[in-house]
């Protein structure tokens, strides 16, 4: 069999006739230097697995950071324990690796990914893995390596595999020639961080490859995220999950942002819920394939406000740190959501109060009242 033909099997008519109405004509060149005779196998291995099951199999990369193993909660619940593999370059904690599939997974070895995906037979893949705005502006090289030349990795298996691929975005793909207040879904976008740009280049390269070779690819550009059990990765929004911690430890914190520095922020049950919504959308409503999502915007001020009323000798100094600062201040105020609430229903649950009392909730567990289980 032609190896073109053979290619456009595994790939699926979607893969020739995108949403888009543009022909494309076959897979980037890496695919062509695959043996015919690799081909042939992973073509049956294919079509098999969409027969055998109708859940997704599920590769997450990344995922012993702050967002993964909420996602992979929320995942097992939803399509079965062993259908979701977890992945990372880190040891997981006891209770991690006893709770589902793990691997180990390095990005940037790209082998090793395409052999993750054939053998597990991966259908959708959540793409976690990146260096964060902080830790990136502080490790230039290795945030262009994980962030950039993964994201190729990345795109490439999913292509040649026919995989359903999600790469998180964020508020930090826009910069300060963006519109802050609100930023909408298409404007300017010259971030000035290494961990923005690689986002803006992720979106566009997602797109590109959509367009150009039928990948089903979804993105939500996410606001800071806010979560109990999990710590943040090196980001500029890191404060607002820090600040609960102190609050009910030692009733006092001092944030690395001044007082008025507004930022679209989001619970973590709303941003996992979100994903997976668009991950299951039909794609004949995705009249796009980024979407900005949005729950709430605030100051740490207004935060701390909100955290006095429930502990009322906390008080809040500041100490602020010039990098994070530079990059909060070159970031959305707020963020315009429109599109994906009328395009999939997008709807968050959680506004500032209910968001301040969850977390406050979390780190204060009680015998009568039993610690809910975080991102399910
Ligand atoms: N947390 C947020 O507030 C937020 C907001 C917007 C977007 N996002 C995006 O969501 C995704 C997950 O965010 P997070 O907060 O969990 O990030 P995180 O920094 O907490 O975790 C990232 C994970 O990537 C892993 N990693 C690093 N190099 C790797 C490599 N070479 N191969 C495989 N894994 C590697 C790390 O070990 C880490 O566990 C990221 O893409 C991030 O940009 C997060
Ligand atoms: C906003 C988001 O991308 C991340 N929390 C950061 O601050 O870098």
């Amino acid at each position: 069999m032609p190896v073109v033909r053979m290619l456009r099997q595994v790939m699926g008519p979607g893969a020739q006739r995108p949403a888009c109405g543009c022909w494309a004509p076959g897979p980037p060149a890496r695919f062509l230097g695959i043996s015919p005779r690799q081909i042939l196998a992973d073509a049956s291995f294919h079509f098999a697995s969409f027969s055998e099951t109708d859940h997704p199999r599920v590769l997450i990369t990344g995922g012993l950071g702050q967002l993964g193993v909420g996602l992979a909660n929320l995942l097992r619940k939803r399509f079965g324990k062993d259908n979701v593999i977890l992945s990372d370059i880190r040891k997981p904690p006891d209770h991690v690796f006893h709770s589902g599939p793990f691997i180990y997974s390095d990005i940037l070895d790209y082998k090793n990914l395409r052999e993750i995906v054939v053998n597990n037979r991966v259908t959708w893949l959540f793409h976690y893995s990146a260096l964060l705005s902080a830790v990136g502006e502080a490790n230039v090289p290795l945030a262009r390596a994980v962030n950039i030349t993964g994201l190729h990795n990345i795109l490439d298996t999913a292509a040649e595999h026919n995989v359903r691929l999600f790469v998180p975005s964020t508020i930090g793909a826009f910069g300060p020639t963006s519109p802050r207040n609100p930023t909408p879904d298409v404007c300017i976008q010259r971030p000035r961080t290494i961990y923005g740009v690689s986002k803006v280049h992720a979106e566009l390269m997602g797109e590109y490859y959509h367009y150009r070779y039928g990948l089903d690819f979804r993105c939500l550009r996410y606001p800071g995220i806010i979560s109990a059990n999990s710590q943040p990765g090196g980001g500029t929004t890191d404060y607002a999950v820090q600040i609960f911690h102190d609050a009910v430890k030692h009733g006092k914190f001092e944030c690395n942002l001044e007082a008025s520095t507004r930022l679209p922020m989001m619970y973590i049950d709303d941003c996992l819920r979100a994903t997976l919504e668009v991950m299951e959308a039909p794609a004949e409503s995705l009249s796009m394939r980024t979407y900005n999502i949005n729950a709430m915007s605030f100051t740490p001020e207004e935060l701390a406000q909100e955290v006095l009323k429930h502990v009322p000798e906390f008080q809040i100094t500041y100490n602020v740190d010039a990098v994070r600062q530079a990059i909060a201040d070159s970031w959305p105020m707020n963020f315009d959501d429109g599109n994906a609430r009328k395009d999939w229903g997008w709807k968050h649950d959680f506004d500032l109060p209910e968001l301040v009392t969850t977390m406050l909730n979390f780190q204060v567990p009680t015998p009568e009242w039993p610690r809910p289980t975080e991102g399910l």
